[in-house]
């Protein structure tokens, strides 16, 4: 088996990975399996003090964080009409905690606007997308947008990375992205190494996860080795969050990257 080179753009995902142990401690558990980076969803309830402390001792960086999941059943608020103040707030509240911790990569999570709002809920995103990307740019820092797929999260605004390529155009601020998480995209969209290569030029960050259970990269309906060797030759240059949720020991499941021969 021919080896592929990705392993030093793998960031792992401590929102998913190591669930058995605390958000700080998942850390050092990530640096012990020989992570350099990590991705995380919601850091807010730990000082960004104690989490840089954390990160530098364990000689870790963090590269990607979300905005805040908001209220009960909202899951962001970046295309709430009327909520702008508290998507300005959750913003504010993303770029202190990427600024101090040199993060350069924020998802801006949408919400669940209500279906009849759906065209005033898409004006309000690209709005508020774009005097935030304006702010981020600033740090240097990229916002990034993600489908989540209508099983998980029905009545997410976005749930199709074609929808994201359309209003990206229209947001038309180049520290806009894609986040092409191949886990939501196939039960999504499908069609995925040409989906990805069409839409590589929007394309800030990846993620990815077996379907349908959303465990180590390595079963289920994706061919992940030949998804591996796409994002490897195609020209992308950035990132690869292990986002998935562990079907057992997560330091043992990590097995794939060797069986896989990815270096
Ligand atoms: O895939 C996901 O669910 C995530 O990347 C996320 O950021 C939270 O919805
Ligand atoms: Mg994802």
């Amino acid at each position: 088996m021919t080896p592929i080179s990705l392993k030093a753009r793998f960031s792992a995902n401590i929102a998913l990975l190591f669930p058995d142990r605390p958000l700080l401690d998942r850390i050092d558990a990530a640096a012990a399996c020989g992570f350099d980076m990590v991705e995380c969803h919601f850091p807010y309830e730990h000082p960004v003090e104690a989490l840089a402390e954390r990160l530098s001792a364990a000689g870790v960086r963090m590269t990607g964080l979300n905005t805040r999941p908001g209220g009960p059943g909202e899951w962001g608020r970046a295309a709430l009409p009327g909520r702008e103040e508290a998507f300005r707030a959750d913003l504010d509240e993303a770029l202190t905690y990427a600024r101090a911790l040199g993060v350069k990569a924020i998802h801006v999570m949408a919400g669940h606007p209500l279906p009849s709002d759906r065209e005033a809920a898409v004006a309000t995103y690209v709005a508020n997308l774009r005097e935030a990307a304006d702010r981020a740019a600033a740090d240097g820092i990229t916002l990034l947008l993600e489908p989540l797929n209508g099983y998980d999260r029905p009545g997410y605004l976005v749930s199709r990375a074609d929808e994201i390529a359309a209003i990206l155009a229209e947001i038309d601020r180049p520290n806009v992205k894609l986040l092409f998480d191949f886990y939501h995209v196939q039960i999504g969209e499908g069609d995925l190494v040409r989906r990805f290569r069409r839409l590589l030029p929007l394309i800030g960050h990846v993620q990815v996860a077996a379907v349908p259970d959303r465990g180590e990269p390595d079963g289920g309906e994706i061919a992940y080795r030949a998804i591996f060797e796409e994002i490897a030759g195609s020209g992308y240059e950035g990132l690869v969050g292990l986002e998935y949720k562990p079907r057992g020991d997560t330091a043992a499941g990590l097995a794939w990257i060797e069986a896989m021969n990815i270096v």
